[in-house]
């Protein structure tokens, strides 16, 4: 239902037409520009390329919109399943290239923010005010990232918590030096530091979210335990050669949801659910982290430069933004009956593009 306080968008002379994916506001995705929001979504239904450039060279979003609803060709499969992930990350980058935007957003407040589309109840309220409101939902989930943001890039300087600055630690991989950051909400983080580093080179740096299940009790459900111990002996073996890297091991366990969510999604997973639907299952957020604060452990040890262990895109987007230069360093996983569901996901749908050892 709709009320008074609700922020409504969806006609062109609307207060907060911004919102719409209809309104003329180009975005870069994948390297490509695109008109407006709506171009990138529409294009994003068809396999070849040709058909995406033409739903990309459309005039205006309502031909986009119709190219992409009638154009007689060959289409991706489980578009259904697809297409949610595939308009957050449209909204995601329409919003995160417009300053302007993100500011009016965050400006919404608490409010309830809800597409007042009186034909479409999935992605708005439809006729009767009681449709999905899907967009609405992306649009509120993307406020609360940005704000989260704003709170990490507010958040005090990180503090050396150990005793004389850091503590050194012998590892299998040799001896490391251990050093705890605490973020704003008090969490705890380390920073592992192997060998020399020299700042002036692109210094080998694994950033990684804790996953108390692969790290420390060794599930084959993921591949979390895999990359880390790859990550510990290829930093190691850099040590060895007279260079050195760091391990930062930030404590996002879940994705940012916490271990108690994460078995919950697991929970889920066991039914036949991804592990996107099933986040959302639990009405948790797909992936409420962000790397604002290892960006700022680095730049205070005076590194702006990385080589970054990962397969992850928003860990190099959120590094990038946060003027860090980084040269991504891949990182393969193996597969295992346990784990090829979920890295498959991260590799079709969450866009890690894994190099998989069989
Ligand atoms: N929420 C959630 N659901 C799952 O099914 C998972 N396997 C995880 N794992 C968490 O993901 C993080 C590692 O992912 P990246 O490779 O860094 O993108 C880590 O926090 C795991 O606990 N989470
Ligand atoms: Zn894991």
């Amino acid at each position: 239902m709709k009320d008074s306080n609700d922020i409504l968008f969806y006609d062109e002379d609307g207060l907060f037409f911004e919102f719409s994916n209809f309104y003329p506001l180009p975005v870069k995705i994948d390297g490509a520009f695109w008109l407006t929001s709506e171009h990138f979504y529409q294009a994003q239904k068809f396999i070849n390329d040709s058909s995406k450039e033409k739903i990309r060279l459309a005039k205006t979003a309502e031909e986009a919109y119709l190219l992409g609803n009638n154009l007689q060709e060959s289409r991706v499969d489980n578009w259904e399943n697809r297409r949610v992930q595939i308009m957050e990350r449209a909204v995601y980058e329409k919003f995160s290239q417009h300053d302007f935007l993100k500011e009016k957003l965050l400006e919404t407040g608490e409010l309830l923010i809800k597409e007042n589309s009186p034909t479409d109840s999935f992605w708005g309220i439809g006729s009767d005010g009681l449709g999905k409101n899907v967009l609405g939902r992306i649009l509120m989930d993307i406020r609360n990232k940005f704000k989260n943001l704003e709170e990490a890039k507010q958040s005090v300087k990180p503090k050396w918590m150990c005793i004389e600055d850091s503590v050194e630690i012998p590892t299998e991989y040799g001896k490391m030096f251990f050093n705890v950051y605490m973020d704003h909400k008090g969490k705890e983080h380390l920073a592992i530091i192997s060998g020399n580093i020299d700042v002036d080179e692109h210094v080998l740096v694994r950033i990684h979210s804790e996953c108390i299940t692969g790290d420390v009790f060794k599930s084959s459900k993921c591949d979390c335990g895999i990359q880390l111990d790859r990550a510990f002996k290829f930093i190691g073996e850099e040590t060895q050669k007279g260079k050195g890297g760091i391990i930062l091991y930030m404590r996002d366990e879940g994705r940012g949801i916490g271990l108690g969510n994460k078995l919950r999604a697991y929970k889920f997973q066991q039914q036949g659910f991804d592990t996107i639907d099933a986040n959302k299952i639990i009405q948790t957020p797909v992936d409420d982290r962000n790397y604002v604060l290892p960006s700022q452990i680095l730049k205070s040890l005076g590194i702006n430069k990385v080589r970054l262990i990962t397969n992850n895109p928003l860990k190099i987007k959120d590094l990038e933004n946060e003027g860090i230069e980084v040269k991504r360093v891949k990182i393969n996983s193996s597969v295992t009956p346990f784990n090829k569901d979920y890295l498959s996901v991260k590799n079709n749908i969450m866009g890690h593009n894994i190099g998989i050892d069989y």
